[in-house]
């Protein structure tokens, strides 16, 4: 059974990047790796020309310390070499230990800002690809072969963060697959689990390449839709909904069918404004709750007011 997601359920860090974790036409980008903080391995990628790590929700990296200012530092892209400006912080920025103004980034260098710590990975490292493996492995879910809630996290956040500033649509799709616990019982977990890979291949096949799908908890999936408003997105959750009901896992003599049921919510306003991805999240939650409520094997696209 769906249960309304509690606001303090995700954790996923704030800024972390999605984007290259394939390698880009230009090979991998430098990055950096927090080697100590409330989330170790946390990748950001240098993509960008400037990139501002502070407290604020506005910044690219925010590191959630009150020791931490809001606009704390800068990281400036000039050609392939990258400087850390310090943002007048209260408490200074470090690299390798020294409080730094300016500082330009070699290779390994450590930096400090407040108690978190990031290693500055450049791109002509050789711990470059190692660094990509670790975070593609730490991104993927290892049955199912798709994203996992971590990286859809990641990804939504970034995502939605840009979608709020350019502006442009962006929807999320969240589904579940009904009564789940009926086909483990019935047929046993690892025929669930059959199951479930079947789902994720089906849905898989009908998103397009930009779409992002995940599994999101045990038999439950996100899809992010860039570009999309809320009656594409309910148009997708449709189209992915009769190609589940429409077929079947074979298992023995037995056709086993399951259907699905979707909720919808996008950025554009639906009521109040959306603020975060987390109202995205709360808003195709309550929709995919409403789904469920409402009898299963459909689809409600959220159109709520608050
Ligand atoms: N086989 C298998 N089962 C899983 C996995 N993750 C979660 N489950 C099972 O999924 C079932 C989910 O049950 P419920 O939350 O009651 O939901 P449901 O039976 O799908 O009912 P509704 O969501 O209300 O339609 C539980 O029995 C879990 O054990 C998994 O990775 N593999």
């Amino acid at each position: 059974m769906v249960k309304k997601t509690p606001k303090e359920e995700t954790t996923i860090p704030p800024g972390t990047p999605w984007f290259h974790w394939k390698y880009g036409e230009n090979g991998l980008e430098a990055c950096l790796i927090m080697i100590r903080g409330p989330q170790v391995g946390r990748r950001v990628v240098l993509d960008k020309d400037e990139i501002v790590l502070g407290r604020s929700k506005n910044a690219d990296v925010q590191i959630e310390e009150s020791c931490v200012s809001r606009q704390h530092a800068v990281i400036k892209r000039e050609a392939s070499t990258f400087i850390i400006i310090d943002q007048n912080s209260t408490n200074g920025t470090f690299v390798n230990s020294e409080r730094r103004v300016t500082c330009v980034l070699r290779d390994q260098d450590l930096i400090t800002i407040g108690n978190t710590i990031f290693k500055f990975i450049a791109k002509n490292s050789p711990e470059l690809h190692y660094h990509e493996e670790l975070h593609k492995q730490a991104s993927l879910d290892p049955v199912l072969q798709i994203h996992n809630k971590r990286f859809f996290l990641e990804y939504l956040e970034q995502k939605c963060h840009r979608s709020l500033l350019l502006p442009t649509k962006l929807a999320i799709i969240l589904f579940d697959i009904d009564h789940f616990k009926r086909i483990n019982d019935t047929y046993g977990h690892q025929t669930g689990d059959q199951v479930l890979l079947h789902v994720a291949n089906i849905v898989k096949s009908r998103l397009r390449n930009s779409d992002i799908f995940s599994r999101y908890g045990g038999e439950e999936f996100a899809v992010a839709l860039p570009d999309s408003d809320a009656e594409q997105a309910g148009m997708t959750a449709e189209k992915l909904r009769r190609a589940v009901e429409a077929t079947a896992v074979i298992r023995d003599e037995d056709e086993i069918r399951v259907t699905i049921s979707l909720g919808a919510a996008s950025l554009e306003p639906a009521g109040s404004p959306i603020r975060s991805w987390r109202d995205l999240i709360e808003r195709a939650d309550s929709a995919l709750y409403e789904a469920k409520k409402a009898g299963r094997n459909r689809t409600i696209v959220y159109r709520g007011t608050r």
